[in-house]
């Protein structure tokens, strides 16, 4: 029986040093290009944890000197007006990155409204140009979890070449996205999801196991293999029987840091990482542009 527990990969510390090493660059480019690098986010609805994101991803460009415009709209808000508002913003000078929060109301086509975003101002990475160019193993925006847990990997010097990378979700949002990144730092990679049959027997393969399922404290430490590394991309609020809202992940941290090398906390561990790439696809784009 091991004795130790797993070692912190501290995204909230990392997702602060990229930020401050942005707000240095952004002080050296603005003199010479005459305004502040702008992010554009638009957001349908009244979802409250969406609401939260929106205002921390506001505050953060507020801190590093970048202009944010913000753009709220009522639920019932139509694809054609959002798509007019997108094609302004395309427009806008001032603006260098445009993201749409997601979830959106269900009557709206999240991927055409992706579509109507100009690739070149693609803050989110989500545009099908982009994760062509990633399909392609070409430079481009890249999506910002997928992003933000590579980056995580790189500054812990984590191996990721021959290793068997396990993502378990397959969204368009991390779980595919991540899974070439994987591929293109040479990891073998498997994409479980819910159909998966065995799936605590292919978790158990795993050298990186990434949690992405959007479900509770879903994997378990018997389902994860002795020193593996863990990634946990979920952030579920949970109410406790005291009314008590808590934060958890995908993994269930208690029983899974006993087994594993490393692991990522919630909050603090990829959270923040999506934050400080979304600004870093901004400044990227702010810098292209010129
Ligand atoms: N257009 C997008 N929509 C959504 C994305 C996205 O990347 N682009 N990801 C998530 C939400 N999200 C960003 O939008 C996001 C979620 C959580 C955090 C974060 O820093 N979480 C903190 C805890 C915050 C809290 O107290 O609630 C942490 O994990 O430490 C950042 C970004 C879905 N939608």
């Amino acid at each position: 029986m091991r004795s130790t527990t797993a070692c912190l990969l501290n995204g909230k510390a990392l997702a602060e040093k990229i930020q401050g090493d942005l707000k240095e660059l952004i002080t050296i480019l603005q003199p010479k290009i005459g305004r502040p690098p702008g992010l554009a986010v638009l957001m349908v609805g009244d979802d409250p944890a969406s609401a939260v994101y929106v205002r921390n991803k506001e505050r953060a460009c507020a801190k590093l000197g970048m202009a944010s415009f913000g753009h709220h709209f009522p639920g019932q808000t139509s694809q054609t007006e959002l798509e007019k508002v997108i094609q302004e913003l395309n427009q806008d000078p001032r603006v260098d990155g445009i993201l749409v929060q997601l979830p959106l109301p269900p009557h709206l086509d999240s991927v055409a409204l992706l579509h109507t975003i100009a690739p070149e101002k693609d803050a989110d990475g989500l545009h099908p140009m982009n994760l062509g160019r990633l399909v392609r193993g070409e430079s481009g925006l890249r999506s910002c979890t997928p992003a933000g847990v590579m980056r995580l990997l790189e500054e812990y010097q984590i191996e990721v070449a021959g290793k068997h990378a396990v993502v378990v979700g397959r969204s368009i949002l991390v779980g595919k996205p991540l899974g070439l990144m994987l591929l293109k730092k040479n990891a073998t990679v498997t994409i479980a999801h819910s159909r998966t049959q065995n799936l605590a027997e292919i978790t158990r393969q795993a050298d990186i196991l990434i949690a992405a399922v959007g479900k509770p404290q879903f994997i378990t430490g018997d389902m994860v293999k002795q020193g593996a590394v863990a990634i946990d991309v979920g952030i579920n609020r949970i109410v406790k029987s005291d009314d008590n809202a808590i934060l958890v992940g995908d993994l269930d941290f208690e029983s899974v840091a006993p087994v594993a090398d490393y692991i990522t906390p919630v909050p603090g561990g990829i959270g923040p990482m999506t934050v400080a790439m979304l600004l870093y696809n901004t400044v990227l784009s702010y810098q292209d542009r010129q």
